[in-house]
């Protein structure tokens, strides 16, 4: 992965990605002519039907594809947060030393990390199992933990796959404020979701992917433009535009 860090580009997007094409075997793309920019403080939301290419977009983001042509661009310190949609954990490991190696990962000052690690505990409502295992977690709390990881360290970029599913009403609004303030900061948050009414409610601006291209960006009156009507819901232009 090739990651440039520009110092004009804090003044002007924070994150910036150009996929020409990107797929899982040689000479054979599943996704091409990707762009998404994104701004100190915004939240862009990545959607599109199944199997359209939102996860290969991420992947490819993160440096995970062997076969990809892409260029990113992340302003600030260049640091950004992934948090994945499948938990990713080590068994043996309590919840505190998932969040002290990440700490570790990010060379977290060890005041910095422990304030925030006691901080997100609480707000997520995991304080009472943080010597516990992960393999004793529900899924809502193992999204949680990966929730946890990605706000530890205030990174200037977060890339954020599918969040919404097995959250619970409670998590989900303590997720939604964790990154209001995130964003307020000047954090930027690249998003992908199937909730489009969510989605529609907090995200400033999308991009729609459909197979493997952008078929529409923008605000949601953009894309109500590109959709040909200009009151509808952002799922009711997702079916015109993906059918
Ligand atoms: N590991 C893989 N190896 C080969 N092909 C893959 C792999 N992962 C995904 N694909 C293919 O790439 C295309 C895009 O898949 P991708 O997972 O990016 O879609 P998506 O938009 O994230 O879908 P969903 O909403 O279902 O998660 C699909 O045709 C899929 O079959």
């Amino acid at each position: 992965m090739k990651i440039e860090m520009d110092e004009s580009a804090s003044k002007q997007s924070i994150l910036d990605v150009h996929i020409a094409e990107a797929g899982y075997e040689a000479g054979k793309s599943t996704i091409q002519n990707i762009r998404i920019q994104v701004y100190p403080g915004e939240l862009v939301g990545i959607i599109g039907p199944n199997g359209a290419g939102k996860s290969t977009t991420i992947k490819t983001m993160l440096g995970l594809l062997e076969h990809a042509e892409f260029e990113i661009a992340i302003g600030g310190e260049g640091r950004y947060a992934y948090i994945p949609e499948q938990p990713v954990f080590y068994e043996y490991m309590t919840l505190w030393e998932h969040l002290d190696l990440a700490a570790a990962a990010y060379e977290m000052e060890e005041r910095e990390f422990v304030a925030r690690a006691e901080e997100l505990l609480v707000r997520f409502g995991m304080d009472h199992v943080r010597d516990d295992l992960p393999g004793s977690f529900s899924k809502g709390m193992r999204q949680k933990m990966m929730l946890m990881i990605g706000f530890l360290a205030s990174p200037d970029v977060y890339i954020v796959d599918e969040p919404f599913i097995g959250l619970d009403p409670r998590a989900t609004k303590d997720f939604l404020q964790l990154l209001d303030e995130e964003r307020r900061r000047g954090a930027g948050v690249l998003m992908s979701t199937h909730v489009l009414d969510t989605a529609e409610r907090i995200c400033d601006r999308f991009v729609l992917i459909a197979a493997g291209r952008s078929a529409a960006e923008g605000t949601l009156d953009e894309i109500r433009a590109v959709a040909g009507q200009p009151e509808l819901s952002l799922f009711d232009c997702f079916d015109i535009l993906t059918s």
